[in-house]
């Protein structure tokens, strides 16, 4: 049985990145792998515009380095800049139709190609990892991963258009990690546009629960408290050097 090859796409702040934004592709790839009919050959974390107006987010140069930095171990999941790139916010079903629409291009050329033109280093390196596998015409779907706080957001009033909500988990659905506080199954079946594509959403629940969270790794970080073994050392380093998040150089 031919497979259908997947994509997981994170977007939010990575401010900074933590070691549950890594853990949610692993829980996720797990899951869907498991499912049988799909196969997760990527992970794409795009981190948000320094124009999407949220508390202490510092630069999109430093959020980049750091989730590079956090990435350097994985060989599946990689950093994307092309939102923080932009002039200004992309909604998130832009963001998914982009990397959706780069993928299927880089493909496309891939199969009108000798073996030589794959592998293109001007290519990103989000984009090298999915050419790597022999996808044979078969099409890669992106799907959105997230958190339950970011499907509960979709209840917020005026932060998420309706058609958006449709294009998001009607064309490439969701992959969503159960967060502290949360009850995302309760969640789609208060909600009429969620039930009508519930087929499309995956809900992965976290059994081994705890409450990281980029606020609380800042907050740690101001205090001057330890965040060993919740953020990467690298990370810890380049926050430490750069004295962000008001951490001091010790
Ligand atoms: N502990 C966690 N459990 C499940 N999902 C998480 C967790 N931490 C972050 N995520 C998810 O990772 C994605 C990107 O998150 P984001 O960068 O906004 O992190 P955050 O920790 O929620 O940030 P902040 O505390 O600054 O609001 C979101 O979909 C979010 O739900
Ligand atoms: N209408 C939309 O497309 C929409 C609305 C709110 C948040 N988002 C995205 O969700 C993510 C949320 O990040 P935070 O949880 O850090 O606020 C960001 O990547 C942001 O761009 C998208």
């Amino acid at each position: 049985m031919t497979k259908t090859k997947i994509v997981l796409l994170a977007c939010g702040s990575f401010n900074p990145p933590t070691h549950m934004h890594l853990r949610m592709f692993e829980l996720a790839r797990d899951h869907i792998n498991r499912l049988g009919p799909y196969q997760v050959i990527g992970g794409i974390i795009s981190p948000v515009h320094d124009g999407y107006n949220k508390k202490e987010l510092i630069a999109s140069t430093h959020r980049c380095t750091l989730v590079k930095l956090a990435l350097q171990d994985s060989e599946w999941i990689h950093l994307s800049d092309w939102e923080c790139n932009q002039e200004s916010w992309t909604p998130t079903r832009q963001t998914l139709q982009y990397h959706q629409n780069k993928i299927n291009s880089a493909l496309s050329t891939d199969n009108n190609m000798d073996n030589n033109k794959i592998n293109d280093n001007d290519e990103p390196s989000w984009v090298r990892n999915i050419q790597r596998f022999q996808t044979n015409g078969v099409n890669v779907l992106v799907k959105l991963l997230c958190g339950a706080d970011l499907l509960q957001s979709f209840s917020t009033p005026g932060l998420w258009k309706e058609s958006d909500i449709e294009t998001i988990i009607g064309d490439h659905g969701l992959a969503v990690i159960t967060r502290a506080g949360t009850d995302p199954h309760k969640f789609v079946y208060e909600s009429d546009v969620l039930t009508k594509f519930s087929n499309n959403i995956h809900i992965i629940t976290e059994w081994i629960t705890n409450e990281v969270s980029s606020t609380k790794i800042r907050r740690s970080l101001r205090r001057g408290e330890s965040v060993k073994y919740l953020v990467a050392d690298t990370v810890i380093d380049y926050i430490k050097n750069h004295c962000l998040y008001g951490s001091l150089d010790k």
